[in-house]
């Protein structure tokens, strides 16, 4: 098993260095001839080590003599790799850790180590009995999110930070969206079966959750553009929004192009959809998508949602699925664990405008959705009740679909939270404009 460990040492190393974790061991992955279980086991290391970051750290540093980020990225990386183990995986015993974290250090070039990785190790998996300075350092080191992050979620929801920073360790369940312009869930299940991946409905209409599925573009249904990997909350935001056939529908912040995709098939592919992102690398990922998906009614455009768009008015539909701090997707998402909240402010004045140029650019009578994957509520609720104080033609409607257990109903603004029926962390608000 050294193998996938150096891997997921390479792999830790590399996204130190500033790549994406999902891009650097998907490339790492295809080149190494795993077999399917020893992919799994490496991809557990890396994320598993990406989540817990904080944590480890806290735990290895007291039995080093420099700051964990100060050592050599490979005994870094190997040193996180086996306390990970240790901690969290209960099918590696705790000696085997220690002794293929030794071998790994070596393997790595830097033998002179192997005697700190196990003196390290053999101690740092013991009785922990840390002190911290304040409820938001305590929370930030044991559920490995930056402090701000934590007090952030302590001020939203009270003794419920917790339990809910706790759930952005479980990973929401891995759900398609069945592409109706070429199939339905019964058909696509069958097809699934046949190409060897156990799949079921979901509890969204229109979708499928899959079950031991590898590398899913490699699958002919994939290829053939029969579904779109999508959460069942951006799915459900999709749905909000009840674009019907022959309307015109304006996706302010569309790339990659999932909820696009998604509407284009309420939309039976008649009417003009138009998916804009202010992104320019970012609109082939959209032709791309909706090419594959056999969408034939969008088109796809360079435009900042934060502007007036004097071209686009009248829609009958308006997403505003806008840039977020995405605190409702560290489960899938661990760099956002310690990301910067700085840019907070600026971000939420973003969303103010892109909201604000949406509404002027939908019909009486249409409606628009405004969403977001976080659930902090100076992006979610207070940038909608701020717009409505003083867009009077404008009201907030109940939700439009039932909410599952644990979704929060706040006057019709929809927040899940993070493990909400095994979904992202999501907020949804659908408004119509009355005049
Ligand atoms: C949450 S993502 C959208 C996801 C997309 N709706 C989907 O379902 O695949 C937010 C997008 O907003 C774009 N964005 C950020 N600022 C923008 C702006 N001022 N105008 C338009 N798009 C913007 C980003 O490039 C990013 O693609």
């Amino acid at each position: 098993m050294q193998y996938p460990r150096r891997l997921a040492a390479e792999a830790l190393i590399r996204i130190e260095r500033g790549g994406y974790s999902n891009l650097v061991l998907a490339g790492l992955l295809r080149d190494s001839g795993l077999s399917p279980r020893d992919r799994a086991f490496c991809s557990r290391l890396v994320y598993g080590v990406l989540e817990r970051r904080r944590l480890l750290d806290a735990r290895l540093s007291p039995f080093l003599k420099k700051p964990v980020d100060k050592l050599d990225a490979q005994v870094r990386a190997a040193l996180r790799l086996g306390l990970y183990q240790q901690l969290y995986m209960d099918g590696v015993p705790n000696a085997a850790a220690v002794n293929e974290s030794v071998k790994l250090v070596r393997a790595l070039g830097k033998s002179s180590a192997a005697g700190l990785v196990n003196a390290v190790l053999r101690r740092a998996a013991g009785p922990w009995q840390p002190v911290f300075h304040s409820e938001a350092e305590r929370l930030g080191v044991t559920c490995s999110v930056s402090d701000e992050i934590a007090a952030l979620f302590m001020d939203a929801f009270g003794p419920q930070a917790g339990p809910l920073l706790e759930a952005c360790f479980e990973p929401p369940a891995l759900t398609v969206r069945v592409n109706a312009l070429r199939t339905d869930p019964a058909a696509l299940a069958a097809r699934l079966k046949e190409e060897g991946v156990q799949a079921e409905p979901a509890w969204v209409p229109g979708s499928l959750q899959l079950y031991g599925a590898g590398e899913i573009a490699a699958l002919p249904a994939f290829q053939q553009g029969l579904f779109h990997v999508q959460g069942l909350a951006s799915q459900l935001a999709a749905a909000a929004l009840d674009a019907r056939p022959g309307q015109r529908v304006l996706d302010l912040c569309a790339a990659p192009g999932g909820k696009s995709a998604t509407i284009a098939q309420a939309m039976q592919n008649t009417g003009q959809l138009f998916c804009c992102d202010a992104a320019a690398s970012r609109l082939p990922l959209i032709e791309k998508l909706l090419a594959r998906l056999g969408v034939t009614n969008a088109q796809v455009l360079r435009s900042d949602a934060a502007q007036p768009v004097p071209e686009l008015q009248s829609m009958d539909r308006v997403l505003c699925d806008v840039p977020c701090s995405g605190l409702g997707v560290l489960a899938k998402k661990p760099d956002i664990r310690y990301k910067d909240l700085s840019d907070l402010p600026r971000l939420i004045e973003t969303q103010r405008a892109i909201l604000a140029c949406g509404a002027e650019a939908l019909r009486p009578g249409g409606r628009l959705v405004y969403s977001t994957c976080t659930v902090n509520p100076a992006e979610n609720q207070a940038v909608v009740r701020g717009f409505l104080a003083h867009r009077r033609d404008y009201k907030l409607l109940p939700p439009p679909f039932a909410l599952p257990e644990g979704a929060l109903d706040d006057d019709g603004m929809i927040t899940f939270l993070p493990g909400t029926a095994r979904m992202d962390g999501f907020f949804v608000a659908c408004l119509e404009r009355l005049w």
